[in-house]
């Protein structure tokens, strides 16, 4: 991210509090929600987390130079000096960082166009694809998200998160804003938005593609991760939502969001603004005539499967209801490639054809198997694990889920992080029949180089749960690891071009 060189007087950043002179007119030079990012002429944001309390890092943060540390207060807003800063208390100051930091990178988000997608699967399929859409489309545009952020045709930088902090989400924007970005299609996660991350973002357009169970060792419980998505609905400046009518949630967005249109799209909903008819899922594709508010056309894609189907309806919605013309659209959404590690087919020509796809939910999976099943002349094979200290409850679906899609299924790691590898694969493997007809192996990469070795040809093999992910955590270290790569060489492998 570039130097960013402007310094703001504390009184522009908090204009709301009555501040003594000397404290108002502190130059700040930068904002951190971390005290080991602080340097001198720092403010820091001392929150309440999960873990712990930032106020506990107050003394680290004034030691490297900072100024300013902001806490939280009940009630009132007391100043007082400390050691070599100012604390200055704030209610509610979690609900208020997006916006101090917009003031302080120059409110970069009035000047986007920002698309925000939310759901527990299909953000990072429908923000890449709006961002290429755009791009195809001639606009300047940007994409935030698990990926990474930047603008469509540069490489994505990084941030470790879907939607990252208050403080980087501004900061991101404002970068953007640098590089004349004038659109932006972002993730946002349910918990950035129960973390206030986004508060002080501007939202064009809010797109909600599904809830399924997820996150709940987060959220506690469904209707809470509910509530959390309808915040984006309610979001600054938000002028319509696109919503997938085929989703049950899809209703309670409908009776609780009023004062903005809601666009609805669907494959099974008739009744949805935006509809698909006479689908043909073929071997390089999907073709569809799809009827909208903006009349009548016919859909063709590279991408597989019905849920790709249902992304590229939002899509469409999306880019029509923004004043695109559904033809130019149309065209556009012909020329877009698999989203990589969605769907994406390993490219080494063989008698077996393996698909990695980043399904680590019951429902996602459910998705991706069904879907391959349209593509899939011989057995369907399923290879799958389950996150550690994540959500334990869909373990065991998961492995019923697979029993009923795939012919044969193979569990394995995905991240164990801090737990025993065979512990979480004993917890789904109580979710298989006696007749079901799988195995397990713990290491991934042997799992997939037997499975590959081992199938018939004309099988299909789906890699699911890492899709693009570079690593696998073991304990709290990251390994390198890719399912891409180790596909590849064990098909290279198969064929007799050894690795
Ligand atoms: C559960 C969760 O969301 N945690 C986020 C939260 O951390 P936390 O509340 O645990 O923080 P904490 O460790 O208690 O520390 C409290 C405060 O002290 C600060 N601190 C801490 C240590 C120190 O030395 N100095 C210091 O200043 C921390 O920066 C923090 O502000 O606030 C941090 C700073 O904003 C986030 O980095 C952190 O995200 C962690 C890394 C995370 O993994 N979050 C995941 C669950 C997440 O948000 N995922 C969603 C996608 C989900 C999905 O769809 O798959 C995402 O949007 O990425
Ligand atoms: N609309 C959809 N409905 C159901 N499943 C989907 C949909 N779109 C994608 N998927 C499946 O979910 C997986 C994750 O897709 P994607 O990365 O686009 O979702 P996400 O919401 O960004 O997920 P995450 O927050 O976990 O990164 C895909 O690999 C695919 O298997």
């Amino acid at each position: 991210m570039g130097a960013f060189l402007q310094t703001l007087p504390l009184k522009l950043l908090l204009p709301e509090i009555q501040l003594p002179d000397a404290v108002a007119e502190l130059v700040i030079s930068s904002i951190t929600l971390d005290s080991r990012m602080a340097t001198a002429g720092s403010l820091f944001f001392a929150v309440q987390g999960s873990q712990a309390n930032g106020q506990a890092f107050m003394a680290q943060a004034f030691t490297a130079g900072a100024l300013v540390a902001l806490t939280d207060a009940e009630a009132g807003v007391v100043t007082c000096e400390f050691d070599h800063g100012w604390i200055i208390a704030i209610p509610n100051l979690a609900a208020n960082i997006s916006e101090i930091a917009a003031r302080f990178y120059g409110l970069p988000g009035q000047e986007l166009k920002v698309i925000g997608v939310t759901g527990t699967n299909g953000k990072t399929t429908c923000t890449q694809l709006l961002g290429r859409l755009y791009h195809a489309l001639g606009e300047r545009v940007a994409v935030l998200g698990t990926l990474g952020y930047g603008a469509i045709g540069s490489s994505l930088t990084d941030t470790g998160m879907t939607t990252p902090d208050a403080v980087q989400t501004q900061r991101i924007l404002r970068d953007l804003r640098q590089r004349h970005v004038r659109h932006l299609a972002m993730e946002v996660s349910s918990h950035a938005l129960v973390q206030h991350r986004v508060t002080a973002v501007p939202m064009q357009t809010a797109v909600f593609t599904n809830l399924t169970r997820d996150h709940l060792d987060f959220h506690g419980d469904m209707e809470s991760y509910g509530n959390a998505k309808l915040n984006l609905f309610r979001q600054l400046g938000i002028v319509r939502g696109v919503i997938n009518l085929d989703d049950p949630f899809a209703v309670t967005i409908q009776n609780q969001i009023t004062n903005i249109p809601l666009i609805t799209y669907g494959i099974k909903s008739s009744g949805a603004d935006v509809v698909a008819t006479e689908v043909n899922y073929h071997d390089a594709g999907i073709q569809a005539l799809i009827s909208t508010p903006w009349g009548k056309g016919e859909l063709r894609s590279h991408l597989l499967g019905e849920f790709n189907l249902s992304n590229l309806l939002a899509v469409v919605a999306t880019a029509c209801s923004e004043g695109f013309t559904l033809v130019e659209v149309l065209a556009a959404v012909a020329t877009l490639e698999p989203v990589p590690g969605r769907m994406q087919r390993i490219d080494v020509k063989a008698d077996v054809q393996v698909i990695v796809d980043y399904a680590h939910t019951p429902d996602a999976l459910r998705a991706v198997l069904s879907a391959a099943r349209l593509h899939c002349k011989g057995r369907l094979w399923s290879v799958f694990g389950c996150g550690g200290d994540r959500d334990s409850g869909k373990r065991a679906e998961m492995a019923k889920i697979s029993a009923a899609l795939a012919d044969c299924s193979v569990v394995t790691s995905d991240n164990p992080r801090t737990e025993d590898p065979q512990a979480i694969i004993e917890n789904i493997l109580t979710g298989f029949n006696p007749g079901d007809t799988y195995s397990a192996n713990p290491d991934r990469k042997s799992a997939i180089g037997q499975v590959i070795a081992e199938a018939k040809t004309s099988d299909l093999i789906v890699l699911a749960g890492k899709g693009h992910e570079d690593y696998q955590i073991i304990g709290t270290t990251k390994y390198p690891f890719s399912d891409i790569a180790i596909a590849r060489a064990a098909l290279v492998q198969r064929m007799g071009g050894g690795t």
